[in-house]
């Protein structure tokens, strides 16, 4: 078990997974993930979520060594998503007396996931702003509906100031991962919890009227410093605000001469004085990273080709992903690239168009087959209006 100090009475349970293939079967987690799991010990003990079934057998022996022959009261469950409830049956079977503490809405969510005997006796459903006293550790309880599914909660435990956050300020990567929070936490939050920005929202308000003083999420670090710093990034995130000024040039290109076009206006931009450009390749690069840049940045160029009257298929992918993850807010140059008759604008277009508070450039380059110098003047234009 990692050696994670949260304080006497409250022990960290959870396990790294290093060998995942894909988080949720689509994000890769180079750096693993991990599967938070905490022990409240007290007069009465609160076991605060389970972990993967990946995971299991390990989450057992953490929490067998901090129970040290003592057996838990509650087993509190803030959210149902397997990776965090896949060892409830294992639990409610091993621990026949311990009552199961969720909302309403997880307690009747439940047997769609496991059949766990005499859950009606055993199941004790809070409410906003419930409190379940431990002895001298007291857990308030406080619901967050879509964030990022409909049963979760959180609770705040009032003597220590300790948020457990569910997924709220999780991150990619194993607890050992030497890395910077913050990018691999808006990766996971626009491509997860992205689309619920008003119900994080929410969140945050309520979480505003509490003295915290550690976050303890699902997934990632746990949070005792600085809580500022995450608690505005999320405000950012959530209110769908550009994070920062610059522009994310992403495309999608069969044989290369659209790849030689962005890399192009990429230069461009630059020459012109944007703060930062990134580029990414939909073919090959991380999708997941290049949806959480078009949040980060202000600006993003969709350069594509022409794919069978249609678009190529990774940038509507990748337009289906925003537009998905309610993208809004921002401003959007396009070039398109056919040898025939293209169509990628278009059908670009027609994503933009759905898309909230988005200012969508005059301009449209339209590339025949290989770039031309005539293309590099359209693009120079269009990268002053992108700019401007
Ligand atoms: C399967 C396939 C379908 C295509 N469909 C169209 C099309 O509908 N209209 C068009 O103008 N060009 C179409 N093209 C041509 C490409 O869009 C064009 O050659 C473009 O320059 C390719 O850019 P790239 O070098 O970045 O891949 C198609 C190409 C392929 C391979």
């Amino acid at each position: 078990m990692k050696d994670i100090v949260i304080s006497d009475a409250v022990k960290y349970i959870g396990a790294d997974d290093k060998d995942l293939d894909l988080f949720e079967s689509q994000y890769i987690v180079p750096n693993g993930v991990s599967y938070n799991s905490y022990v409240i010990l007290d007069e009465k003990i609160a076991v605060m979520d389970t972990i993967d079934t990946r995971k299991t057998d390990e989450w057992k022996e953490n929490l067998e060594r901090v129970l040290d022959g003592r057996t838990p009261d509650y087993l509190v469950v803030s959210h149902l998503e397997p990776d965090h409830a896949g060892s409830i049956k294992e639990f409610a079977d091993k621990y026949p007396e311990a009552k199961i503490v969720a909302s309403a809405k997880a307690i009747a969510m439940l047997p769609q996931f496991f059949e766990i005997a005499d859950l009606a006796d055993r199941a004790v459903a809070v409410k906003e702003g419930e409190e379940l006293s431990l002895g001298s550790h007291t857990l308030q309880f406080f619901m967050a509906p879509m964030v990022h599914w409909p049963e979760v909660m959180v609770e705040y435990e009032k003597s220590e100031k300790i948020l457990f956050s569910a997924d709220g300020f999780g991150k990619f990567g194993a607890l050992d991962a030497d890395e910077d929070w913050t990018c691999e936490a808006r990766r996971y939050y626009f491509n997860i919890v992205g689309k619920y920005g008003a119900q994080v929202q929410a969140l945050l308000k309520k979480a505003a009227t509490l003295d915290i003083q550690t976050i303890c999420p699902l997934h990632g670090p746990i949070l005792k410093e600085n809580l500022g710093y995450y608690i505005g990034k999320y405000m950012t995130w959530s209110s769908y605000e550009p994070e920062d000024d610059g522009v994310l040039v992403a495309y999608a290109s069969i044989h290369g001469n659209t790849k030689k076009a962005a890399e192009k206006m990429k230069e461009i931009l630059e020459a012109k004085g944007a703060k930062k450009v990134a580029i990414t390749d939909l073919s090959r690069d991380d999708m997941a990273e290049a949806i959480e840049d078009a949040f980060r940045y202000d600006k993003l160029v969709l350069a594509a080709a022409s794919y069978d009257a249609s678009v190529f298929p990774c940038m509507e992918t990748f337009l289906n992903k925003l537009t998905n993850k309610n993208y809004q807010n921002r401003k959007i140059a396009i070039i398109e690239n056919g040898s025939w008759a293209p169509t990628a604008a278009r059908v670009m277009k027609s994503y933009v168009e759905k898309m909230k508070k988005i200012v969508l450039c005059e301009k449209t380059v339209t590339i025949k087959s290989a770039m031309k110098d005539a293309d590099v003047t359209a693009m120079e234009e269009l990268a002053d209006e992108l700019l401007a």
